[in-house]
């Protein structure tokens, strides 16, 4: 699904009133009859007073369409118009004469805090404070209206957008903005829904389509890509009859040190539950029997040290390799990587300590091997792209890393992001049990397991963030959130299959924004 711009949105319903001969005002009409119909769903005509909290541009109008229905159908309705302008949109005038006319009680103006009406913790707001186009931060008695509707506890349905905060830009005051419970957004959800900083806001949110023009919307190019089921749905390549464990390739997963040989299993079993033909495994000596009794499957090389990596060296031919995951950053794993990275021919995943020796050593970035897929946790990126001003400068220097060194970079966390030049693709899948140690080296493991089934490096990113937040979903769903353990993932990924193309959802698996 696509993600558009403000900017982008507005010319979309410039270009859909125009073409398909409709005005503004039928577009504001189908809008909030959305919403209406929402609510009248799921509120069954129940008495429960409804603030309606308008601004005076188009998302005011909208709040204002949603109030006439809901007046019409008999709901206790309060309209408030927050009056901090005169220069109130076309759309927004027409809707507030209409209300005028169907109802006796007219819209409450505010001016000032003296307004502000009580909400009690059982009523319901609505927030059509401000939409796409809010220009500035709320200041002044609006900043402390949208305060005084966080405070309020009740349930807050935020129309478009949560009120105060930017579609595409970075929000610059956090107490100026709508603590939302949930979102209806026009056509397509807005990117500050699925950063950290801004995500809280709409924790939960559904996309309305509002018919604008098709033809518009399937030729501009987007912000980003949100992957939902049907998207990755096309990403799957099916097997067939006569393949053989050759065809899934050979991943050669480089992981582990003193301790940390856990990392080195969980890989490679996620490479091999994600479909790789085959598995090798290269861990120091002191690894040998740890690998070969908790993952028989994989075949296991060693470094001639006990402890830790030195020298990467085997004469298998590999269809992909995943490197990092609990190696240390000391100069001889360094060394190791210098020279795996400059002779390597095979795709690689470079994750965890094989990042933290990068951004420690600036002759690997020097022979990063083009196309590879970096996998950093935040505290991973910072080290690599630099410190950050908030989460759209993140993705900016992000792409710009992705695009210096010809790298895939995911930006790990909620809604975990692939960048790829100038490409955004957000991932919809996974929840917060999967905040478990491991879970990353399970990541790791599953796009080397991709690579090495032939996927290009961007699909397999994309695909692998995806199946792995799926599997978290499931079984999270059977255990709690709690419970999750990176294997736990691991093993769960084959139902993630599964869940893929299930007529009936796998319990957990239809878990999605
Ligand atoms: N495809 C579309 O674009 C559609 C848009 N619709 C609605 O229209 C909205 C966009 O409408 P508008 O562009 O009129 O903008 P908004 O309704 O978001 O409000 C912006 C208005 O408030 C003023 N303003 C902005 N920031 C302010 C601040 N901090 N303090 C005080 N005033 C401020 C602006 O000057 C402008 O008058 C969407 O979010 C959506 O709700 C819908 O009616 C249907 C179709
Ligand atoms: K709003």
């Amino acid at each position: 699904m696509k993600i558009f711009s403000a900017e982008q949105l507005h010319q979309a319903d410039k270009v859909t009133t125009k073409k398909h001969e409709i005005t503004s005002l039928d577009l504001m009409e189908r809008a909030g009859s959305q919403i209406f119909n929402w609510l009248h769903q799921r509120l069954q005509g129940a008495p429960v007073p409804i603030h309606i909290f308008c601004g005076i541009g188009n998302n005011g109008g909208d709040g204002l369409v949603v109030g006439r229905l809901l007046i019409e159908n008999g709901y206790s309705v309060t309209i408030y118009v927050a009056n901090f302008t005169d220069k109130r949109s076309k759309c927004f005038l027409v809707n507030y004469d209409k209300v005028k006319s169907i109802s006796k009680k007219w819209p409450v103006l505010m001016t000032s805090e003296e307004d502000f009406p009580q909400i009690n913790k059982k009523d319901i707001v609505i927030d059509a404070l401000f939409g796409i186009g809010l220009n500035r931060s709320p200041e002044g008695w609006v900043k402390k209206l949208i305060q005084h509707i966080n405070t309020s506890e009740s349930f807050t349905l935020s129309i478009d957008m949560p009120s105060g905060m930017y579609a595409d830009t970075a929000t610059e005051d956090f107490d100026a903005v709508v603590e939302a419970n949930h979102v209806l957004t026009f056509q397509a959800p807005k990117f500050s829904f699925f950063l950290p900083e801004t995500g809280k806001y709409a924790p939960y949110f559904e996309a309305l389509d509002i018919g604008l023009d098709p033809e518009f919307l399937h030729t501009t190019e987007p912000l980003a890509q949100l992957i939902l089921k049907p998207q990755a749905q096309q990403f799957y390549r099916q097997r067939k009859k006569y393949d053989h464990k050759g065809t899934f390739g050979h991943a050669l997963i480089i992981a582990g040190s003193y301790g940390k040989m856990g990392a080195a299993i969980l890989s490679s079993k996620a490479a091999f539950r994600i479909g790789a033909g085959l598995v090798t495994c290269f861990v120091p000596e002191c690894g040998y029997q740890i690998v070969q009794t908790a993952i028989p499957e994989a075949m296991t090389l060693t470094d001639k040290e006990d402890d830790l990596i030195t020298n990467i060296e085997f004469d298998i031919e590999v269809a992909a390799i995943g490197v990092g995951m609990g190696i240390g950053t000391k100069k001889e794993t360094v060394a190791a990587l210098q020279k795996l990275f400059s002779e390597a021919k095979a795709p690689m995943v470079i994750d965890a300590d094989a990042l933290n020796c990068i951004s420690e050593n600036e002759s690997l970035l020097k022979v990063l091997p083009k196309q590879s897929v970096l996998t950093p946790h935040p505290g991973e990126l910072k080290r690599l792209i630099g410190d950050w001003k908030n989460d759209f400068d993140k993705i900016e220097k992000t792409k710009k890393f992705s695009e210096k060194y010809e790298v895939v970079v995911l930006i790990k966390g909620a809604n975990t992001m692939t960048i790829f030049g100038d490409m955004v693709y957000i991932n919809s899948t996974g929840n917060p049990g999967m905040a478990t140690a491991g879970s990353g080296d399970v990541l790791s493991g599953v796009i080397t397991g991709l690579l090495s089934q032939g996927y290009d490096p961007l699909l397999a990113s994309v695909f692998g963030v995806y199946l792995h937040g799926s599997a978290g979903n499931i079984v999270s769903q059977q255990i709690s959130f709690e419970a999750v353990m990176a294997s736990d993932i691991a093993d769960t990924l084959g139902d993630a299959y599964i869940e893929l193309f299930a007529k009936d959802p796998v319990p957990g698996g239809e878990q999605q924004q």
